[in-house]
């Protein structure tokens, strides 16, 4: 296991590491250095005299590393020792492009020895590689230690590495291994990664099925086909129907109707698997696209605009400056998906959205509290909404009546799409 780590990592030294203390400021940002080097400690602040750990996920299969990181935060929470906090850790390439190993970095105030027992369960049966921190010496310096497995269990590695401060990247970690961790850009992508999940997850097969038979769509469709987007609550459900009525359309959705049964048990599952499902929806929705859109035209609640918004959103830590700059690739359209005719964004102050919500007084899904809770994650889908082109989105003020917001519509839909 660590020889396959480490033949991952390279030599140390072309990695940085990433923690994340709190989600409102940048991480601390450290490398290691072979020798002991002089200059600002790292940790001295932070870390005062805790015993501290960290904790890298690797495994070659892709599928294998998504579950188990996505388990692994319940599963430590539950058998760490109380005093123990959990922190967001990253190690990558700076700048680099699906560099990122993720994992945890443990702070231990407990004097227990529980926490090194559960970490040695995790190194013994697990993709996973453990090091601990030790302050020493007459001027403190920090330096990190690997552990590694023996026959008579793990021990700490003699080899040390001095922790030395290292330079905020230009881009956030997080944003490095978006591309087929959490925004697919082909369905062939998408598909891959149901295709894997076949054995662990029995739902995929049938999604599969489903997608195997979707009807093929064309580039140019003959009717205007206008998608309506926003946060949950903004007006899409309103809006969607009364324009399907004033235009004689057809009303779809993504994902698309006949993939009900299995969203619940998919949006359970760790970020990839999950987007790939939302993915695979929008390509299921594209071929009744190309149906419908012959006849008449085709109003769409929700499309490529929500699947990527959220992912991005939801992938990138911290603070709104941390998304990938406009024009990126990842606000991308994907080359082999129909694309709509025009996307329409609403667009609502947040008071009013949570008074709509506490009016309509239904269920939220876990992903909808989230943005309740969660003011820079709702910012962020709404910046990543605006940055996605090709098409992209443009912005309705969604809180006038319902009628004054149809009537701006279709007066945009008349110049638009000259319906
Ligand atoms: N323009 C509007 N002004 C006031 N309330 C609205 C307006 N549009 C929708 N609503 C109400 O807000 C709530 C959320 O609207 P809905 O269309 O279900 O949003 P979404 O489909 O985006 O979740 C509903 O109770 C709806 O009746
Ligand atoms: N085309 C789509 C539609 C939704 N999603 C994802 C994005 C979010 O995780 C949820 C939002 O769905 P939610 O159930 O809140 O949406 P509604 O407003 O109820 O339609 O679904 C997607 O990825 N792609």
């Amino acid at each position: 296991m660590a020889r396959r780590i480490l033949s991952r990592f390279g030599h140390w030294s072309s990695y940085v590491f990433a923690v994340e203390f709190d989600t409102k400021s940048d991480p601390i940002y450290f490398a290691l250095e072979g020798k002991h080097s002089e200059g600002p400690q790292v940790f001295r602040n932070v870390l005062a005299d805790e015993r501290c750990y960290s904790l890298h996920v690797y495994s070659d299969d892709i599928i294998e590393r998504a579950k188990f990181y996505g388990g692994l935060k319940n599963k430590l929470s539950k058998e760490l020792p109380s005093e123990c906090t959990l922190l967001e850790m990253s190690t990558f390439q700076p700048n680099v492009k699906d560099s990122v190993i993720k994992g945890y970095f443990l702070k231990d105030s407990s004097k227990s020895s529980a926490t090194e027992r559960v970490l040695g369960e995790l190194l013994r049966n697990d993709p996973v590689y453990v090091c601990s921190y030790l302050c020493g010496g007459e001027d403190r310096q920090w330096s990190q230690h690997l552990w590694s497995n023996t026959e008579d269990g793990w021990v700490v590695g003699s080899e040390k590495y001095c922790v030395v401060p290292a330079e905020k990247p230009k881009h956030h970690p997080s944003t490095l291994n978006i591309i087929n961790d959490d925004v697919f850009y082909s369905f062939e992508d998408a598909y891959k990664v149901l295709q894997q999940c076949g054995d662990i997850i029995p739902e995929s097969k049938a999604v599969l099925e489903l997608v195997d038979q979707r009807l093929e769509s064309k580039e140019k469709t003959a009717f205007p086909v206008i998608v309506i987007e926003g946060l949950d609550a903004t007006g899409k459900t309103t809006l969607t129907e009364s324009l399907t009525e004033a235009l004689g359309a057809t009303l779809l959705r993504s994902p698309p109707q006949c993939l009900s049964p299995w969203r619940a048990r998919f949006d359970t599952e760790p970020p990839l698997i999950r987007r790939a499902f939302y993915a695979l929806g929008n390509y299921l929705t594209a071929g009744q696209i190309g149906q419908e859109a012959r006849k008449a035209p085709v109003i769409l609640d929700r499309y490529w605009h929500s699947t990527a918004a959220y992912a991005i959103a939801t992938a990138v830590g911290g603070k709104l400056g941390n998304l990938p700059q406009a024009g990126s690739e990842v606000y991308g359209w994907p080359g082999d998906l129909l694309r709509p005719s025009l996307v329409l964004l609403l667009s609502l102050s947040p008071q009013e959205r949570m008074r709509r919500l506490q009016v309509r007084g239904q269920d939220k899904t876990r992903e909808e509290e989230e943005l309740e809770a969660n003011h820079l994650f709702r910012q962020k889908v709404e910046e990543a909404y605006q940055r996605i082109e090709g098409p992209a989105c443009v912005t309705v003020d969604a809180s006038p009546s319902p009628d004054q917001v149809l009537q701006q519509v279709l007066l945009l839909i008349r110049e638009k799409c000259h319906l």
